[in-house]
């Protein structure tokens, strides 16, 4: 045995959360994708089983109220929010991130203008998943905004009187880079701006404070860290103080205040409801909220440790294993800087990722040239990660 296996055979030992992974299904693969897509906990097959043949085919319509099918959204927003640092009420589940987005960014502006009709601008990570710059683009032209693309560290530059809202990352999808949201939501609100933060890279790997550090909105999708399942409902945060005045720019009959009094004029519901749109999609919904108990007991700090500890393992690994300049790795190495992936850079990085999901190590290939590696703590071990530094450096001989 090597020494690099004896040392991850070690922290395997000592790992507090390695009994977790028994509640997933998993096969020999070294599944490094929980970034893009979560693995599936063992129990949900069987819950969406008794959603469907009882909750829908023998209940049918009662269930609405006696499945509770009804309160899902907020329900489930309940259970995200300790793993986000949200107190309960603020969290709504539905809808795709992008979908979210859009909400979110046109209610920042339309709160900004409240206090100040002159804020005209809306500041945009220029790095970002595409989805949130086409839809802040979007968003800036239907609210008369001009759009300023720049990246995370230029974002207090470019801050001012004109800035309504500003869109930002946690976590870099590219690079897996950690963005400082304490410091930059302070800057957005000295400038008098709305901070929205896109989660989906960082929530279910890392503790993200959203009260702690007073984040206005936030979004963030279910299917990557907290394992909700291919297309799993996002959500959407609106801070307490700000329920009130969040004008939702896709009011539709499930954010009514009286949903059921089929009024005609529109009347917003109190607390997180208000960001609900159409009828929630129950089937994935009910899959995410059954997905969610494997969370149960498991503390995000503990989460972040071990998270910390497997980049930090596959760092050494891959210097160990592989042969000096043929990867370059993109991720910080300060911890403070770092998600949970590690992203590696190199020439033929397509070609490269194919064999080694051919040899059983999956991770993905973003482009132009980046190699990314999802390190999931409730599912990921040491000897995973060692084994994948192994087969990484043997697919990289030419
Ligand atoms: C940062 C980020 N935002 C948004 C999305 C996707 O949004 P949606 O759930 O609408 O597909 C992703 C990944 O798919 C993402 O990485
Ligand atoms: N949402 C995805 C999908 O529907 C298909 C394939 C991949 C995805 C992803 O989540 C991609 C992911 N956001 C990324 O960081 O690349």
């Amino acid at each position: 045995m090597s020494e690099l296996s004896g040392k991850a055979r070690d922290l395997d030992v000592a790992d507090e959360l390695g009994k977790v992974r028994a509640q997933f299904v998993l096969d020999d693969v070294v599944y490094l994708d929980g970034n893009s897509l979560g693995a599936l906990p063992a129990h949900v097959p069987g819950r969406v089983e008794d959603i469907v043949r009882r909750q829908w085919g023998a209940l049918r319509i009662r269930s609405w109220d006696e499945s509770g099918w009804w309160s899902a959204p907020e329900r489930i927003g309940d259970r995200i929010a300790p793993l986000v640092g949200a107190a309960a009420g603020q969290i709504v589940v539905g809808d795709s991130t992008s979908v979210n987005v859009f909400k979110a960014v046109v209610a920042a502006v339309r709160m900004a203008r409240l206090e100040d009709t002159g804020r005209d601008e809306v500041v945009v990570d220029a790095t970002t998943f595409p989805t949130d710059g086409y839809i802040a683009e979007s968003a800036a032209r239907l609210t008369g905004c001009t759009l300023r693309p720049v990246t995370p560290a230029e974002v207090p530059g470019v801050l001012g009187p004109r800035t309504a809202a500003v869109l930002l990352n946690h976590v870099d999808y590219r690079t897996g880079r950690l963005h400082d949201l304490p410091s930059l939501t302070a800057a957005i609100h000295e400038a008098g701006a709305y901070a929205v933060w896109d989660l989906c890279h960082s929530a279910g790997a890392l503790p993200v404070g959203l009260d702690e550090y007073g984040v206005d909105l936030a979004v963030g999708c279910t299917y990557k860290y907290l394992n909700g399942g291919p297309g799993s409902p996002a959500y959407l945060y609106v801070r307490r103080e700000l329920q009130d005045r969040f004008d939702s720019p896709l009011p539709g009959w499930n954010s009514h205040a009286e949903p059921f009094g089929m009024r005609t004029d529109y009347e917003p519901a109190p607390g997180a409801a208000r960001g609900r749109v159409g009828t929630p999609d129950i089937l994935s919904m009910l899959a995410l909220e059954a997905a969610l108990e494997v969370w149960d007991g498991v503390p995000i700090e503990a989460v972040r440790a071990k998270s910390l500890a497997l980049t930090d393992f596959f760092l050494e690994c891959v210097a160990a294993y592989v042969p000096e300049g043929r990867v370059e790795s993109v991720t910080p190495v300060a911890h403070e800087e770092r998600g949970s992936q590690i992203a590696l850079r190199c020439a033929d990085s397509g070609d490269v990722m194919e064999r080694l999901i051919g040899r059983g190590v999956v991770g993905d290939f973003r482009r132009p040239d980046v190699l990314r590696f999802g390190f999931t703590p409730l599912y990921v071990g040491f000897a995973d990660v060692e084994r994948a530094a192994r087969v990484l450096a043997e697919v990289l001989v030419p």
